[in-house]
Order: structure tokens, then C-alpha cells, then sequence
């Protein structure tokens, strides 16, 4: 089997003449949380769905641990928690990981610790003997988590696992995810949530109308100039001029006391040292130089917006 858990090349499915998802091609490698990000609408729910065999994709192919999609045993070690659910409702929490583990065969020895260890796991283990319909939707969010970690699958696809989630729910999901990473598992995560895609995933893909539009390490992704703010006193018109080269542009923040402070932009962040040697050629006293680092969501802004589609595309 090779280095990677999913792989997609040039897949594409069309509803009726309207784009779902187009010419999507990946490369998951095991043992990551890959974010797979997009806009809504921008195709990541159909590009699950095809890898998964639970919608024909119109052309190009896929597979999943080495075996072309759909293969029934590939799905025997996939867990999928789809981002619209609606379970028996008569059901209790139990019953339905029952059911569950009925479906997916896992074996009855052991099957009652199983869902015992899974409702501990998923924060519901005092609330397994109630039904369904008394759950509230963010505790319905974590039977489908349950149901999608039966028979221990090797991959897991999470469509927007914490949108029905508080705070709290939202931070023991993170950290179920990061714990399911230690175990060796692959996660493929839908999230519109970027700051809690930031902090589980490394590898992400962004999706906009249906074209792939950028994947990669999210930090190597930026393609933004670097940003630094700076406090200073006694700059003048001439610095500006004398530092043209290197300052690309500047924006006045704040002025205070004789002091002000600018979001200054550079090219790179290897620029930082020669604006403070530039900084204190000119006599000036700084008081503060404070790189704006970038986070997911201005990545994804820049990716989203720019005008040229280009795939950048690594693997690694
Ligand atoms: N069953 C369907 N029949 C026709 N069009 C569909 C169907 N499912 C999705 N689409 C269309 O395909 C496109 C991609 O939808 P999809 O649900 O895959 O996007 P998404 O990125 O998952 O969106 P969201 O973040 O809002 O869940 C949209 O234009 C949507 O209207």
C-alpha cells in the first residue's frame, strides 16, 4: 500500500449540468488531519461523498487505502460523520451505536464495553440510556462521532464535526482528533471553522466553486507579504524616502507623545532585520518591531480572493 491514505485524480461530478466538484486531484498521507476548506457551496460535501462511493462521481477516479472507489473494502475502514444526520429518533444513544455496530460488523463479544469506551470517548457516556429525541443538537453531533469511530476506522472523513457544538464541545472534539493522530489514524476534516482547522491540521486543501485551488502545508501557503508593526520616535518624510527599497508600504496606526506606530509591509520576513538596522542608521528610537504572523483565515482570504486560480501543489 503506498505513503497515501486518499487519493483523488481529476475527479468530477456534475448535477445536471451544475458543477459539484471539478478535476479535483490530492494526495492524503497517512497518519494526518488533512482540512479540506472551502466556501459554501464550493463542492468539499460532493467531493466526500464521491470518494466515498455514496454518489458516482462523472469522471475521474479515486481510492482509499490502495483500493479504487467505491470498494467495500475500503468503507469497511471508514468512518463518516456527514455534516446533515438524522437518526432514529425513538432510539437511544445505545440502541443506535447497537445498530451501528450491527452494520459494520463489529463483533458481539466485547460490543457493549465498545460502545461503553466510545459514549465515554464522545462526552455522553450519562446520557447513552436516553432517546434520541430528547438530545440537544450538539450531543446529536457526538452520537454521529460515536457511530463514525465504530469498528475502529482507519479513516475517518468529519464533515463540519463541531458546528452544533459549544465552546467546550468544540475543545474536546480538537483534542479527540489530535488523539485519534496519535493513534495513527488519518482525518479527513470539512470545517468552516478555520481557527479550529489551524490548530489540528497541517495539511489543508481549499476548494472554491467546485476547482481545487491551493494544498499544501498551510504555513508554506502564504504567498502575502510580511506585515510587522512598528513604534517608533522621530521618523520623518526622509526615512521614508531613504528606506523606499525596503518599506513597500506604510500605513500610519497610531501617534501618541511624539511616538507612532505603523503596519509597515516587506517582501519577506528576512527584510525584518535590515528595517531595524535601517530603523537605528536613521537614529530612530524604536520601541516596539512585532511581526503580524498570518493564520489560517487570512490564507484562506488570500487564496479565496486572488484573482488567477493557480494549483500549488505539494505533498510533502
Ligand atoms: N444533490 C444535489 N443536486 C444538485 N446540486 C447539488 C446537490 N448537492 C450539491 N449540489 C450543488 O453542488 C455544489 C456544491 O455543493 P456542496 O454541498 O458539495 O458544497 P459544500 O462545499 O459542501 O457546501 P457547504 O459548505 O455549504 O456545506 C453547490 O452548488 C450545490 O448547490
Amino acid at each position: 500500500m503506498g505513503d497515501y491514505v486518499i487519493e483523488a485524480d481529476r475527479l468530477t461530478k456534475w448535477y445536471d449540468g451544475n458543477v459539484g466538484c471539478r478535476d479535483i486531484s490530492l494526495k492524503v498521507p497517512r497518519g494526518v488531519v488533512f482540512g479540506f476548506l472551502g466556501p459554501n457551496g464550493a463542492g468539499k460535501s460532493t467531493f466526500v461523498r464521491t470518494l466515498l462511493g455514496l454518489i458516482r462521481p462523472t469522471s475521474g477516479t479515486g481510492s482509499i487505502l490502495g483500493q479504487p472507489i467505491p470498494s467495500v473494502f475500503s468503507r469497511d475502514k471508514v468512518g463518516y460523520l456527514p455534516e446533515l444526520f438524522r437518526y432514529p429518533d425513538w432510539m437511544t444513544g445505545k440502541q443506535l451505536l447497537k445498530l451501528h455496530a450491527d452494520l459494520c460488523g463489529v463483533s458481539r463479544a466485547g460490543r457493549t464495553k465498545i460502545i461503553h469506551n466510545l459514549l465515554e470517548r464522545v462526552g455522553l457516556h450519562q446520557r447513552g440510556d436516553e432517546k434520541i429525541r430528547g438530545y440537544s443538537k450538539g450531543m446529536q453531533q457526538r452520537i454521529g462521532l460515536a457511530c463514525a469511530l465504530l469498528g475502529d476506522p482507519e479513516v475517518l472523513f468529519l464533515d463540519e464535526p463541531t458546528s452544533a457544538l459549544d465552546p467546550i464541545g468544540r475543545k474536546e472534539v480538537r483534542e479527540l482528533v489530535s488523539t485519534l493522530q496519535d493513534e495513527g489514524k488519518t482525518v479527513f476534516l470539512n470545517s468552516h471553522l478555520l481557527s479550529e482547522v489551524e490548530s489540528v491540521c497541517n495539511h489543508v486543501a481549499i476548494i472554491d466553486k467546485g476547482r481545487l485551488v491551493v494544498q499544501g502545508d498551510w504555513r508554506k501557503l502564504s504567498a502575502v507579504k510580511t506585515e510587522v508593526e512598528v513604534t517608533i520616535s522621530g521618523v520623518t518624510d526622509r526615512f521614508w524616502e531613504a528606506s523606499q527599497g525596503l518599506v513597500l508600504n506604510r500605513e500610519q496606526l497610531d501617534q501618541w507623545e511624539g511616538k507612532s506606530s505603523w503596519r509597515v509591509t516587506l517582501s519577506d520576513d528576512q527584510q525584518i532585520p535590515a528595517l531595524v538596522s535601517e530603523l537605528t542608521a536613521h537614529k530612530l528610537e524604536v520601541y516596539q518591531v512585532t511581526p503580524k504572523k498570518q493564520n489560517l483565515e487570512d490564507i484562506f482570504m488570500y487564496w479565496i480572493t486572488r484573482k488567477e486560480n493557480v494549483s500549488d501543489v505539494d505533498h510533502r
